[in-house]
């Protein structure tokens, strides 16, 4: 595999990417800044924003955004077309995205991926249209009931444990805890609505997951540019390096729930140590979490009972929410990880297939598609569309899959949970079509 251009600056010669012209500047990612920071560098699109191949100034339109500010704001400077793509199924976006064109691009994306009209991104895409038109993409109130359930649930253990003292309902607090941060995920991927808020009650942050997860993760799944593979290094090492020492690549089931515990805790030290240093300003739903403590304080028989429940509950929430995280749909040996071979035609969507797996225990049941991330692939591929609407677009989905001849696979829970110990464990890329091996030449 040839190296590609900054290989020889990264300081870690085993990896060589397939996917990216560039290798990622600044690698490995650890926060949401880095991420943002190399991404404007190695997009190197100046004050602007890329969508293809031309360049847009989008200033006066970031306060005009339906989907929220955010996501525009904090994307100045870089290549969004993945972001575009994926978070619109209707042509309104694009009609108005020539209004602010500014020039045409003559140098490559860095990005490998592509949406031709005819292929298979955009033919499903035209093919859910009508249907989410009459469906609507919004949340349904199944999909509010249950996720405002799991927040009255989480509430009330929490109480709960805190005036009997009990350990125990503070672990069902924290699972309930997970369980509702998980379904909020749906809600943090739409619009800016309240529920997405729900997040902050754990130890992460709605603002920063939706850069590291609904910017880097999605857009660029189980690439170097996916800040889920890179934040998790050198503890998990998911890409295929040939240089792993013998630990990550086996002794992974020893370590990783003492590191699982503690992992959450510390991201919110950094947070508000570049808060208070100024690196960061601080958002007034960042203090939810300090809520939540003071208000287990209040009740409780004294302050140090309170903390310890406290702690007890993120740890449980900590070790529910990234076991359920690190086992649901991405990490096999059969997934493809940046080194592995890519398809030859790059279309973003078939690559999504590639490196995403559903299940078959969750598969048709809302309540556990919600809390255990489930119809991952057509979430991937739909991410600001209602979990509640996605089992209506299986048919859609399928008949494009057979038109363009891909079979479209589950896999148990159980083969993911240990496939990712056994990705942990490969050093070896991937010479064929990782997963859909049928269509490999
Ligand atoms: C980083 C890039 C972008 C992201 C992540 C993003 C995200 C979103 C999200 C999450 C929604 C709400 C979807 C829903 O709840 O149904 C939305 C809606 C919308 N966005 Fe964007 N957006 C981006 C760029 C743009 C651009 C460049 C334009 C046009 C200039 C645009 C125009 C719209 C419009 C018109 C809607 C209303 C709903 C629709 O017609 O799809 N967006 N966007």
């Amino acid at each position: 595999m040839a190296p590609r251009e900054g290989d020889s600056q990264s300081g870690d010669s085993s990896i060589k990417l397939t996917a990216y012209k560039k290798f990622p500047t600044n690698y490995p990612h650890k926060t949401f800044q880095e991420w943002l920071s190399a991404k404007r560098i190695d997009d190197d699109v100046g004050p602007y924003w890329r969508v293809h191949d031309k360049l847009y100034d989008l200033t006066d339109f970031i306060d005009k955004h339906p989907g929220g500010k955010m996501w525009l704001q904090v994307t100045k400077g870089t290549d969004i077309t993945e972001a575009f793509e994926a978070s619109h199924i209707g042509e309104g976006p694009e009609k108005l995205l020539q209004k602010y064109y500014i020039k045409d691009t003559k140098t490559p994306r860095n990005s490998p991926y592509t949406f031709h009209e005819n292929g298979f991104y955009k033919t499903l895409k035209r093919r859910v249209r009508p249907i989410l038109k009459n469906l609507g993409r919004g949340p349904s109130w199944k999909t509010v009931l249950i996720q405002d359930a799991l927040a009255l649930s989480f509430v009330l253990l929490t109480l709960a444990s805190t005036a009997l003292s009990s350990y125990t309902l503070a672990a069902f607090a924290g699972t309930a805890l997970a369980f509702m941060v998980v379904c909020a995920h749906n809600f943090f991927h739409q619009r800016d609505n309240w529920r997405m808020y729900y997040y902050d009650l754990s130890l992460h942050s709605s603002y920063e997951w939706r850069v590291t997860h609904a910017l880097s993760h999605h857009l660029h799944t189980n690439t170097a540019n996916d800040i889920e593979i890179s934040a998790l290094e050198p503890f998990w090492e998911l890409l295929p390096k040939s240089d792993k020492k013998f630990i990550q690549r086996y002794a992974g089931f020893i370590y990783e729930q003492a590191i699982i515990a503690v992992i959450y805790f510390m991201e919110l030290s950094k947070r508000m140590y570049n808060g208070f240093t100024g690196v960061t300003p601080l958002r007034p739903e960042n203090f939810l979490i300090f809520l939540e403590l003071i208000v287990m304080a209040a009740i409780s028989s004294s302050f140090w009972v309170a903390l310890k429940l406290f702690l007890t509950i993120h740890v449980a929430f900590s070790i529910v929410f990234l076991n359920i995280g690190l086992t649901v749909a991405h990490h096999h040996p059969d997934i493809f990880h940046d080194g592995d071979r890519m398809r030859d035609d790059p279309d973003w969507g078939l690559c999504q297939l590639d490196a995403v797996r559903d299940r078959y225990e969750v598969a048709g049941n809302l309540f556990l598609v919600l809390i255990s991330f489930g119809d991952h692939t057509l979430h991937h591929l739909l991410p600001t569309v209602d979990h509640s609407k996605l089992n209506s677009l299986y048919p859609a989905f399928l008949e494009t899959c057979k038109e363009f001849d891909i079979p479209f696979t589950f896999m148990k829970w159980s083969t993911l949970a240990v496939g990712k110990y056994m990705q942990m464990a490969r050093i070896t890329p991937n010479n064929n079509y990782p997963g859909f091996k049928k269509k490999a030449s």
